[in-house]
């Protein structure tokens, strides 16, 4: 996979999500670490470059995550978990944007498994390992670029006085439930839901304790974090309302809105590539 074009070094700072002043850090004390799970292919996008690796205006997604992550001092490592064949990939792009913080562990097949060996990597046995159990772990999907210092503050302050939380989103359609035969069993009431986003944070051994206790069929169907702390610790996530910009890039727009997000902030008219590529 190529990380964009040599000496393309993309916007230069301030990357998105960028506000001012950001708000008061974390008790000194409280030991914070980020995992990002990065290992997908990226089906739903629908090209040959997995999305966290498809460049917005020359820079790699997952580049614009790290560097709003890295714009918070109180993270004090960033776990990133990589497909083995996308290891060189992700080792050339923290050279290139010169990202900090950030250690490499090879990615699940799933995205539950893939956390899963980012949580491994802290914890306090791992041998010849440079990092050190954090007491709280944010975990943030590699491809939700636009998160801010504020909401990263509020879900790690949270989880450190529940055990858990978690960012939610207002649901923008109805669920429903279909029957067997494909018709409408029933709805959810819009008001009393809500959409389950990243960040997330946990105390970190309560989340390391549910992943360790994590049944294969969770392992491999699940998609909430939140869930796992509940089933396997009883621990209530407490959940925090989060901004509009927490959404994940998943399909061919959202590169297209990720784009215009980053160009408003810079005034520059360039396709993705891989939005010129479809
Ligand atoms: N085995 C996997 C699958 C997903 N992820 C990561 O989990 C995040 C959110 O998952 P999703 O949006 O589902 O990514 P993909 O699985 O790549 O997308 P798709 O389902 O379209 O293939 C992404 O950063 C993705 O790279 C991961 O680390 N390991
Ligand atoms: O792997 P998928 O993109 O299907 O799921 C990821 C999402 O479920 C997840 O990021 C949030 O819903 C919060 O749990």
């Amino acid at each position: 996979m190529d990380p964009g074009p040599a000496g393309a070094a993309g916007p230069a700072e301030p990357g998105p999500g960028v506000r001012g002043a950001g708000p008061a850090a974390p008790a000194s004390s409280l030991a914070v670490a980020a995992v990002l799970p990065a290992g997908g292919s990226g089906e739903r996008m629908g090209v040959p470059t997995p999305k966290q690796f498809c460049r917005v205006l020359e820079r790699p997604l997952i580049s614009y995550t790290l560097q709003a992550l890295e714009r918070v001092c109180w993270i004090k490592d960033i776990v990133v978990s990589v497909t083995r064949e996308n290891m060189e990939v992700m080792k050339d792009i923290i050279q290139k944007y010169q990202h900090e913080r950030v250690s490499l562990v090879e990615a699940g097949v799933t995205r539950h498994r893939s956390i899963f060996n980012g949580l491994k990597a802290l914890a306090e046995d791992q041998p010849d390992s440079k990092l050190s159990k954090p007491e709280v772990v944010i975990i943030h999907d590699a491809v939700r670029p636009f998160v801010e210092e504020d909401m990263l503050l509020k879900v790690a302050t949270a989880a450190k006085e529940h055990g858990a939380a978690g960012a939610i989103r207002p649901l923008v359609s109805t669920v429903i439930s279909p029957s067997a035969d494909g018709c409408l069993d029933h709805s959810l009431e819009r008001a009393r839901h809500r959409a389950s986003e990243m960040p997330q944070a946990f105390l970190y051994d309560v989340i390391y304790a549910a992943y360790q206790q994590c049944s294969d069929y969770d392992l491999e169907f699940g998609t909430e974090c939140l869930q796992l702390a509940l089933k396997y610790c009883h621990v209530k996530a407490k959940l925090v309302e989060g901004s509009p910009d927490l959404w994940k890039v998943t399909y061919k727009r959202d590169l297209y809105a990720a784009e215009s997000i980053i160009k408003g902030m810079f005034g520059l008219v360039t396709l993705s590539s891989c939005v010129s590529e479809m």
